[in-house]
């Protein structure tokens, strides 16, 4: 087994993944650097929430490697990866998966208090990410009385308010609308950037990929070069690469 390079916070190797035997990755390797916003781009099942599921250590490895910070995740056990998870990932869904019976900001403040932190710090956190994406105003309803857009936006504070070293975004913007979708990608990006924190982000949305440092496409479950993205402000990070097989 080769260990990878220390600057990169998550690690594959040779990524392969069926789903009930038909095939979803075959042989994907990439390197996420610490820090870094790096955007998964393909059509439509090509393979991108599956990579992010495999890196996440939501799905068990089939064949091949990924390793966090030198730390293989392919060996580890279920329980293993679920404290990985608990502890230094997040997750957004394209549809906010919220708890009906809590209201916006014990939502997302339910991680935190999951990893042993104190009701009021997580109250404080997850008010603080809930102004910061335009909702705090909603923090005491639940889940019913929000429309689908605000809801998404519960579901990334709640990603976010946790610290999480390495952020996945499976389409976060799927259920905003359009005009909502930049303001809301940038919190995001300004977030991660200031807090450090790596962000893996699925999309096929070229306006999407265009926040990230470095695009990784794929078609077909495999790896495929030369991604051409649309040119935007150096301050809102850098859109075109040319990839590497
Ligand atoms: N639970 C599942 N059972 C069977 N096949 C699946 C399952 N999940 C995904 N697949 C298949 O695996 C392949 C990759 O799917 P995946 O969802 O990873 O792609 P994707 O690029 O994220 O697609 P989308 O943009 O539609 O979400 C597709 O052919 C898909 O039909």
């Amino acid at each position: 087994m080769v260990a990878p390079p220390d600057n990169d916070v998550l690690w594959a190797r040779a990524l392969h993944f069926q789903h009930n035997g038909s095939p979803a990755l075959g042989g994907v390797s990439l390197g996420v650097r610490e820090g870094e916003i790096l955007a998964v781009t393909g059509p439509r099942g090509s393979g991108k929430t599956t990579l992010l599921q495999c890196l996440a250590g939501l799905l068990p490895i089939q064949q091949g490697e990924v390793w966090f910070n030198s730390t293989p995740v392919h060996t580890m056990g279920p329980l293993t990866r679920e404290r990985l998870r608990r502890d230094r990932f997040g997750w957004i869904d394209p549809v906010p998966l919220l708890v009906p019976e809590l209201n916006a900001w014990e939502n997302a403040a339910l991680p935190l208090m999951l990893r042993g932190t104190s009701r009021r710090r997580a109250k404080t956190a997850a008010l603080e990410w809930l102004e910061r994406l335009d909702i705090g105003d909603c923090a005491r309803k639940r889940p019913c009385e929000l429309l689908q857009a605000e809801r998404q936006r519960v579901a990334i504070a709640r990603a976010i308010a946790s610290g999480p070293t390495v952020l996945f975004a499976d389409e976060p913007t799927a259920p905003l609308y359009r005009a909502d979708r930049t303001q809301v990608l940038r919190t995001l990006a300004t977030a991660a950037r200031s807090h450090g924190i790596t962000v893996v982000l699925a999309t096929h949305d070229p306006d999407t990929a265009a926040l990230a440092d470095r695009t990784v496409s794929l078609l077909d479950g495999r790896r495929v070069n030369n991604v051409h993205l649309p040119p935007v402000p150096e301050t809102e990070g850098r859109a075109a690469c040319s990839l590497s097989v």
